[in-house]
C-alpha cells in the first residue's frame, strides 16, 4: 500500500495530534480564543488570589476543596515526607555538576520508584502516599541538586516553614521574605495544571501501561525539559540577556521573522490571546519590582512583547505561560536552569491528577501510524551494498 492507499482508509493523520480528543477528563478547562483557564471548574484568576500551591494540588487530584481538617492533614503529611533517603542523595551526588537540574530531577524521580516499588494502583492509601511523597519530596530533590552542585551539603527542609518558603529556605539557607514565598506559592499554583499539554499526554500515556507513578513523573519531568514546552522559561532569559537592550529589540525581532526561528515565550498550540497566566506572573514581577527594585530585563521585555504582538497577533501569537515566569524567577535569586525544575514542582500536582484519572478508565494508549516505507524488499548481503 502507498501512503495516497494509506490515506484513503479513512485515517486522518493531524501532525501533533492538533485538535485530537485523547480522553475524556474534568481536571482543568482552557478557552484559547477567549484566554480563560479553568482548574476543577474555578478560574485560575480566583485560585491565583485565594488559593495556595497545596490546596489547589489537593483540588486537583481529588477533584474538591478540602475542608479545613483535610486540608490540615494533608499538609501535615507533605511536611512529614519532605526529607530524602540518604541513599538518594548519595546517588545525586554522583551526578556531574554541570549536568541539567532537569535530568538530575528526571533521573531522581525515577529513583523513588526503587524504594516505594509496590504497585497497588486499585488502593487509594497507595495513590494518596504516593501523591504525597512526590509533592513532598520532588522539591527537596531539586534544592539538594542545587546545593551539591556548588560543592554544598543539601539544606534540611525546615518543619515550620510552608512549602514554598521551605523550598527558598532549603536553595539558600535564609528564610526568605513573606513577600518572595507568597508569590512562589503562587507561580507554582499557577503552571499545576494544563489540560493535555505534551508532558501531561506522556504521564498519561505511562499512567496507561499500570506502571508505578515515579515512572509517570519521570517521563513528563524528561517531556516538560525541551524548549518548546516548559524549557521555554530559561530560553527566554538567554534570549533577554542576548538583546542586551530595548533598542535591540526590534532588529532582533525581524532577524527571527527573516531566518523564520521561534521567538521563545510566545505561542500556545491553543491560546490565540495573551495566556491567563501571563496577565497574573507579569503582575506578580511587578509587585517583586515595587518592593526589591526593578529588573532591567523587564523593559526589553515588555518592548519584547509589544513588537511580538504588532508583527504576530495576526497569527495569534502572544505571550504564554513562560515568558514572564523568568522575570519573577531571576527576582527571587533562582538560577536560571532551574526555572523548568521549579516548573516541575509545580505541574506534578496536574500529573498526578492525571495519574489518578487515567487509572479510573484506563485503556493502554496504542494510537497507529500511516506507514511510510515499501514492502518485501529483498535483503542485500553486505559485500554486494
Ligand atoms: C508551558 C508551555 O509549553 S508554553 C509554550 C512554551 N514554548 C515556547 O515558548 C517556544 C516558542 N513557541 C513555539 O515553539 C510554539 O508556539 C509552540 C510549540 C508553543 C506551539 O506550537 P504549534 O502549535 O505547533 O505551532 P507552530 O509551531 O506550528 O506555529 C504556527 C505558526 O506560528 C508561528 N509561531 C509559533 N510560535 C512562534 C514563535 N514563538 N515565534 C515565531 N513564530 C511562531 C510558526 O512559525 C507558524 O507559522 P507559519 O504558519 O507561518 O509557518
Ligand atoms: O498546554 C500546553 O500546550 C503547554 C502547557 O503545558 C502550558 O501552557 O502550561
Amino acid at each position: 500500500m502507498t501512503v495516497a492507499d494509506e490515506l484513503k482508509t479513512g485515517f486522518e493523520f493531524k501532525p501533533g495530534l492538533e485538535g485530537v480528543p485523547v480522553t475524556l477528563s474534568s481536571i482543568s478547562f482552557v478557552d484559547g480564543k477567549k484566554g480563560v483557564l479553568e482548574y476543577r471548574n474555578i478560574p485560575i484568576e480566583e485560585l491565583a488570589l485565594k488559593s495556595t500551591f497545596l490546596e489547589t494540588s489537593y483540588l486537583l487530584i481529588w477533584g474538591e476543596l478540602p475542608t479545613q481538617d483535610e486540608l490540615d492533614a494533608f499538609e501535615k503529611e507533605i511536611r512529614y515526607h519532605r526529607r530524602i533517603k540518604y541513599r538518594i542523595r548519595d546517588m545525586m551526588k554522583c551526578f556531574p555538576e554541570s549536568g541539567h537540574p532537569m535530568d538530575a530531577l528526571q533521573a531522581s524521580a525515577a529513583a523513588l520508584g526503587l524504594f516505594y516499588s509496590r504497585r497497588a494502583l486499585d488502593d487509594p492509601a497507595y495513590i494518596r502516599a504516593a501523591a504525597v511523597r512526590l509533592l513532598a519530596k520532588i522539591p527537596t530533590m531539586v534544592a539538594a541538586f542545587q546545593m551539591m552542585r556548588k560543592g554544598n551539603d543539601p539544606i534540611q527542609p525546615r518543619d515550620d516553614l510552608d512549602y514554598s518558603a521551605n523550598f527558598l529556605y532549603m536553595l539558600t539557607e535564609q528564610e526568605p521574605d513573606p513577600l518572595e514565598a507568597q508569590v512562589l506559592d503562587v507561580c507554582l499554583t499557577l503552571h499545576a495544571e494544563h489540560t493535555i499539554n505534551a508532558s501531561t499526554f506522556s504521564a498519561r500515556v505511562t499512567a496507561s501501561t499500570l506502571t508505578d507513578p515515579y515512572a509517570v513523573v519521570a517521563s513528563a519531568v524528561g517531556t516538560l525539559a525541551g524548549p518548546l514546552h516548559g524549557g521555554a522559561n530559561e530560553e527566554v532569559i538567554d534570549m533577554l540577556e542576548s538583546i542586551g537592550s530595548v533598542e535591540n529589540v526590534r532588529p532582533y525581532i525581524e532577524n527571527c521573522l527573516k531566518t523564520k526561528s521561534k521567538i521563545m515565550g510566545f505561542g500556545h498550540r491553543v491560546y490565540k490571546v495573551k495566556d491567563p497566566r501571563a496577565i497574573i506572573l507579569q503582575s506578580l514581577a511587578e509587585q517583586l519590582f515595587e518592593k526589591f527594585g526593578r529588573d532591567n530585563y523587564y523593559d526589553i521585555a515588555v518592548e519584547l512583547e509589544r513588537v511580538v504582538e504588532e508583527k504576530l497577533a495576526y497569527k495569534g501569537i502572544y505571550a504564554n505561560v513562560d515568558f514572564y515566569s523568568g522575570l519573577v524567577y531571576r527576582k527571587l535569586g533562582i538560577p536560571t536552569d532551574l526555572f523548568t525544575p521549579i516548573f516541575a514542582i509545580s505541574r506534578v500536582a496536574g500529573w498526578l491528577a492525571h495519574w489518578k484519572e487515567q487509572l479510573g478508565e484506563n485503556r493502554i494508549y496504542r494510537p497507529t501510524q500511516i506507514y511510510t516505507g515499501t514492502h518485501n524488499a529483498p535483503y542485500i548481503p553486505i559485500a554486494e551494498r
